[in-house]
């Protein structure tokens, strides 16, 4: 195994830096891992909104995927913004022939559909496009609303609701889901991971439970977490393993937040809180 990983984002731009390959980039280094980046999508978007999105050409896309793994034996790959279905099906028609079988990256993918503020960066006519995706990853991280949208459900209020949900995704795309419980209400958070049916078997869920932390900005937190996931699993820990040490250095992360002075609406977490 090598002793630091490579680790690609491929996702879209935040240019005050808080979310998408930004945010990537900031994870797997406080995971000690080194980073690279394929664009998806340029978006002007600041802690307040999106602006404007500009999708690059397919081919384009389709270059930058093969110089990186051309030139690179990437260890982890974290899948963010898709944007449209051209996008992804570039995106998986790179996977599926560079990687056929056997040894192949790590898999995270976020199913990124709607930013905090509330705008689009999934068409909607792209989510049945990136729920076909979903098979080929090893790990998923929907958000509360992400999930009831796989599950084809009303987004979840409580705990049993959502793990229900996590259940019948993985089930279906053979998958582990996180579940992440950011969304939901109470004085603490909790995130499940939760493991696909496999030979009539399902192994228990594993759960990390941090205090909720009271700060709005908590922009990029999933970018974050699923990158971080990555940059683990090309380190060789688990999804078990990995779950405490991600929980634990986000909520520090989050603790941290509003130390940063960064834009009016929800700022960008303290990646680096545990180190500085
Ligand atoms: N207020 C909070 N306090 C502590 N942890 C949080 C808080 N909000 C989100 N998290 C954590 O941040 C991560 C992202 O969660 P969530 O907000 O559910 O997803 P997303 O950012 O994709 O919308 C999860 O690990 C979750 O537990
Ligand atoms: C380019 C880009 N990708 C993803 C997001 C969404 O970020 P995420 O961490 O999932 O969630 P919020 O920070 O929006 O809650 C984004 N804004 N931009």
């Amino acid at each position: 195994m090598r002793q630091i990983p490579n680790i690609l984002s491929i996702a879209g731009t935040d240019p005050t830096g808080g979310a998408g390959i930004q945010a990537d980039l900031k994870s797997f280094a406080a995971f000690q891992g080194y980073g690279m980046c394929v664009v998806t999508a340029l978006v002007a978007q600041n802690t307040q909104g999106v602006r404007e999105i500009h999708v690059p050409p397919v081919d384009f896309l389709r270059a930058q995927l093969d110089a990186v793994s051309d030139d690179v034996a990437v260890d982890a790959v974290k899948i963010g913004m898709l944007g449209t279905v051209p996008i992804i099906n570039t995106v998986a028609q790179w996977w599926d022939s560079t990687y056929p079988q056997g040894q192949r990256p790590a898999l995270v993918v976020d199913p990124v559909m709607v930013a905090t503020s509330g705008d689009r960066l999934l068409d909607a006519e792209a989510e049945g496009a990136l729920i076909d995706f979903l098979h080929r990853a090893d790990l998923i991280t929907p958000n509360v609303p992400e999930l009831a949208l796989l599950a084809g459900a009303e987004p979840a209020a409580e705990e049993p609701d959502l793990l229900d949900q996590a259940q019948r995704v993985a089930d279906a795309h053979d998958v582990v889901v996180l579940s992440k419980g950011g969304h939901l209400t109470g004085a603490e958070v909790t995130d499940t991971l939760v493991f696909p049916k496999r030979d009539g078997q399902r192994p228990e869920p594993v759960s990390a439970v941090s205090p909720r932390v009271d700060t709005k900005n908590t922009h990029g937190t999933g970018c974050s977490v699923s990158a971080a996931f990555a940059t683990l699993a090309a380190g060789g820990y688990s999804w078990a393993e990995s779950l405490p040490l991600v929980k634990e250095w986000m909520t520090a992360a989050l603790g941290a937040a509003d130390e940063l002075e960064v834009g009016l609406g929800h700022g960008p977490i303290q990646h680096f809180a545990q180190l500085w």
